[in-house]
C-alpha cells in the first residue's frame, strides 16, 4: 500500500471545557481532495488549523507523507509543513503587489530572487492572472484576489494544498467557475488537497471524497455520490439535502405514511417509529389515482431543467421532488415511489433494510409524468 499523504489518528481537541475535535481518524492518498462538511462549529475550521500545524491538538498524530508531523510532544511549524494554504478573506497582504505577494513563500524559504521570476510567472499563468503582477490586490476583483491566493498556495510546490471556505466571498456564478478552475488546477498538478466548508454543493463539485463532521465526530467519509444517494444517518441526509424525510410507522401490515401503508418490513423485524428518506429521484408524478400516495401541489418552482415541487400530502406533511413537467399550483396529484431507493433509520438513527412484507408484491411504481391528465378531478 502507498504511504498516505494524510493520516490522522485519534486527533482529540478541547477549548477548555468545549470538546471541538473528538477522536478523528482520516486518511486521504496522494492525488486526492478531501471536503471538510458540516454545520457552524462542528470542527472543520478546527480540523485544517491542527493540520496546518496553526493550532496544537491535545491528543492524537498527524502524519504527513508518512511523516509524524504532530503527535504528543512533537509539533512541527506550519513552516516545516511544507502546506499551502487558501483563506475565505484571501489574506493577500495589500501593500504588496501581486507578485510580491505569490513571491512571498519562495522569499520565506530563501529562494533567491532570480529564480523566484519563473515560478511565480508559472503560478501567475497558471490562475490566468499574468497580465496582473504589477497590481495591488486592492485593485483586483473578489475573484482575482482568490485566484492570486491560490497562486501563492501552489507557488512553492507544497504537498497538501489546505482551503479554508475558499469560495463562501464570491457570488454564485463566480463560486461555479473558480470551483471548476480549482479542480482542473489540482488535477493538472496532481495536488492533494483538503477544504472546508459548510456548503455541500462546493464540496460535491470540488473533492473526491467528503467527511461530514459534526459536534466534532466523522459522521461519514465518502463520495460525493455515495455520500448523496446512500447518507448513513438521518442528520447526514438533512444536512446534504438528500430528499424528504418523514416519521413514518412500521407495523405488522406494513409502512403507514399519511392516509397510505405500503407493504415494505424491516429485514430485522423491527417495528415502530422509523425516520424515512424520500429521495427526490424516488418519487414521480403521476394521475391522482395511480400513485401509492396523493398530495397536492403547494409549490412549483421553475428551475430550467426541471421544475422543483412541494407536495402537501392528506396529512399535511410536505413532500419535495424534481419534475420535467407539472400541473399547476393547486392541482391533486398521483405520487409514484420507487421503493427501492427509500432509505430507513430506527430510532437510535441506526440502519433499517426495508424488504417487501412476505406475501405481499411490491408496488410498481405507476407510469411517471401523465401531465396532461393530472387534474383536479380526483378530489
Ligand atoms: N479559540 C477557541 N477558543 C474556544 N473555543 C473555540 C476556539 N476555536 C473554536 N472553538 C470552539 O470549537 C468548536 C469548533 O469550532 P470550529 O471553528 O472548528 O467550527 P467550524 O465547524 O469551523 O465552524 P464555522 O463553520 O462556524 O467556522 C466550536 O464550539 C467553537 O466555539
Amino acid at each position: 500500500m502507498p504511504t498516505p499523504a494524510l493520516r490522522i489518528d485519534r486527533l482529540h481537541k478541547r477549548f477548555g471545557q468545549v470538546v471541538a475535535l473528538d477522536g478523528i481518524d482520516l486518511m486521504l492518498h496522494r492525488g486526492q481532495v478531501l471536503a471538510l462538511l458540516g454545520p457552524s462549529g462542528c470542527g472543520k475550521t478546527t480540523l485544517l488549523r491542527c493540520i496546518a500545524g496553526l493550532s496544537e491538538a491535545n491528543e492524537g498524530e498527524i502524519h504527513l507523507d508518512g511523516e509524524c508531523v504532530a503527535a504528543p510532544g512533537r509539533h512541527l511549524s506550519p513552516d516545516d509543513r511544507r502546506l499551502g494554504m487558501v483563506f475565505q478573506d484571501y489574506a493577500l497582504w495589500p501593500h504588496m503587489s501581486v507578485y510580491q505577494n505569490v513571491a512571498f513563500p519562495l522569499e520565506m524559504q530563501g529562494v533567491k530572487a532570480n529564480a523566484r521570476r519563473p515560478q511565480v510567472e508559472w503560478a501567475l499563468a497558471l490562475v490566468g492572472l499574468a497580465d496582473f503582477a504589477e497590481r495591488t490586490p486592492g485593485a483586483l476583483s473578489g475573484g482575482q484576489q482568490q485566484r492570486v491566493a491560490l497562486a501563492r498556495a501552489i507557488v512553492a510546490k507544497p504537498r497538501l494544498l489546505l482551503m479554508d471556505e475558499p469560495l463562501s466571498n464570491l457570488d454564485k456564478g463566480l463560486r461555479e467557475s473558480l470551483a471548476l478552475e480549482i479542480r482542473s488546477l489540482i488535477e493538472e498538478l496532481g495536488l492533494t488537497a483538503v477544504f472546508v466548508t459548510h456548503d455541500q454543493h462546493e464540496a460535491f463539485a470540488l473533492a473526491d471524497r467528503v467527511a461530514v463532521l459534526q459536534q466534532g465526530r466523522l459522521q461519514q467519509v465518502d463520495s460525493p455520490e455515495r455520500l448523496f444517494h446512500t447518507p448513513a444517518t438521518p442528520a447526514i441526509a438533512d444536512f446534504v439535502d438528500a430528499g424528504t424525510l418523514l416519521d413514518a410507522q412500521l407495523d405488522a401490515h406494513g409502512l403507514a405514511i399519511a392516509d397510505t401503508r405500503l407493504p415494505l418490513a424491516a429485514a430485522c423485524s423491527h417495528q415502530g417509529e422509523i425516520r424515512l428518506l424520500l429521495p427526490r429521484r424516488a418519487l414521480h408524478l403521476c394521475a391522482p389515482d395511480d400513485g401509492l400516495l396523493r398530495a397536492r401541489i403547494t409549490g412549483r418552482l421553475f428551475q430550467g431543467e426541471h421544475l422543483s415541487l412541494q407536495l402537501t400530502l392528506a396529512d399535511g406533511r410536505t413532500l419535495k421532488l424534481h419534475a420535467p413537467h407539472a400541473p399547476e399550483r393547486g392541482c391533486l396529484v398521483g405520487v409514484g415511489i420507487d421503493v427501492s431507493a427509500l432509505r430507513a433509520w430506527d430510532a437510535n438513527a441506526s440502519l433499517l433494510d426495508l424488504i417487501p412484507r412476505p406475501g405481499v408484491a411490491t408496488p410498481v411504481p405507476a407510469k411517471p409524468d401523465l401531465r396532461h391528465s393530472i387534474d383536479d378531478s380526483g378530489e
